[in-house]
């Protein structure tokens, strides 16, 4: 198990069983691998403690300031140089070099067609849980890619907004389950993740407000041909029932977004608490109902919308998606990435 996280189905993976030692690690298999006879993927991982993933940095340069880092910073969170120098600064190094080859490929591709070489947006999905920090690791990472030296134009789209609006949901009977599959629209998802890679110049993603708790009529994300588009979300590498594409049939990359439990849990209490102090306060906020209880009873209200939505979505439908992703970053109960695992090739 990975840090207390309960155990996996045994259910094949891409890669599960090619590697069965995991180098670099003196325990010699992952902090997560899977109860024996189980056909778990980790095994297809090389897991890195933080300090020899901070070694892989080499000489990639900082590229953001502590006034960039603090305009970075979302609601509640603690990001330190630390976390950028021994996490992000690697990442990016294996993305400039991952991304220089994808482009060769492609390159390839359009001399053998005779066509003008013209790459296509590089797309990287960033799944996990809901309050596990994904929107701010994709803010950071986004940041981090757009200062490399040749500038590339980084989007980053949220996959929210391919929710369905709460007048379906309701009619649906889909209020509980927000997050869940059945919640979102995957057509347009699928839809949308096509156009972006065959190059269109512009294309339209639905915006969702967590204020109103919908999705803002009229409101759209234009996307022009990004070099890179960061597609982040709990549901990115799900299967779609029935479907003949799958979001990450469109990924050159993908994250995963680790941590135990009890430290989600406690992120999401803290995170209402601390909307119910400011958003919720607004008049057209959905949760406005809740601005005014007593501290005790917020947790219990947080406390009930996580173990009945969010935590019976992440058992059933985000965490088995785990060793689908190139790279699992684990958090600790401080959100400092602990333990990095990299898919091998
Ligand atoms: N690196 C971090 N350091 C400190 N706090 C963080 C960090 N990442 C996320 N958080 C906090 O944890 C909570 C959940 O993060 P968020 O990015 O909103 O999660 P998600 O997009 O997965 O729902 C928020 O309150 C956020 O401020
Ligand atoms: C809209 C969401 C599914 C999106 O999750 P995210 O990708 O932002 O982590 C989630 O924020 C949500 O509303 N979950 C339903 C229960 C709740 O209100 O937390």
């Amino acid at each position: 198990m990975l840090h207390g996280t309960p155990p996996l189905p045994g259910r094949p993976s891409p890669a599960g069983g090619l590697a069965r030692t995991i180098p670099g690690i003196s325990q010699g298999v992952p902090a997560g691998a899977p109860a024996s006879g189980s056909a778990g993927g980790q095994a297809a991982y090389r897991v890195f403690p933080r300090a020899e993933w901070a070694e892989l940095r080499a000489n990639t340069p900082l590229s953001l300031s502590d006034d960039d880092i603090a305009g970075l910073r979302g609601l509640t969170e603690r990001l330190s140089m630390a976390e950028v120098v021994d996490v992000f600064l690697p990442l990016s190094r294996l993305l400039n070099l991952q991304v220089a080859a994808a482009r060769g490929l492609g390159v390839v591709q359009d001399t053998f067609l005779g066509r003008p070489v013209v790459p296509p947006p590089y797309i990287i999905g960033i799944a996990g849980s809901v309050a596990v920090g994904k929107s701010t690791f994709a803010r950071v990472l986004q940041a981090i890619l757009a200062r490399w030296p040749d500038h590339p134009k980084v989007e980053l789209v949220t996959t929210d907004g391919f929710l369905y609006p709460t007048r379906v949901l309701e009619e649906r009977g889909l209020m509980q389950r927000k997050g869940f599959p059945e919640s979102y629209d995957l057509r347009r998802m699928i839809a949308f993740l096509s156009a972006v890679k065959a190059g269109e110049p512009e294309v339209a993603a639905p915006v969702y407000s967590h204020l109103t708790y919908d999705i803002m009529p009229g409101r759209q994300q234009i996307v022009r041909r990004p070099d890179i588009l960061i597609f982040e979300g709990l549901n990115v590498l799900q299967p779609s029932a029935g479907a003949p594409l799958l979001a990450s049939d469109f990924f050159d990359f993908s994250v995963y977004v680790d941590a135990e439990e009890r430290h989600i849990a406690e992120w999401y209490i803290q995170r209402f608490l601390l909307l119910q102090r400011t958003a919720f306060q607004k008049p057209d906020s959905y949760f406005q109902r809740y601005k005014d209880l007593p501290e005790a009873e917020a947790v219990a209200v947080a406390q009930n919308i996580w173990r009945q939505i969010n935590l019976v979505n992440l058992h059933e439908n985000i965490q088995p998606t785990r060793e689908r992703a190139r790279l699992v970053l684990h958090k600790g109960a401080d959100h400092s990435v602990d333990e990095i695992w990299l898919r091998r090739m």
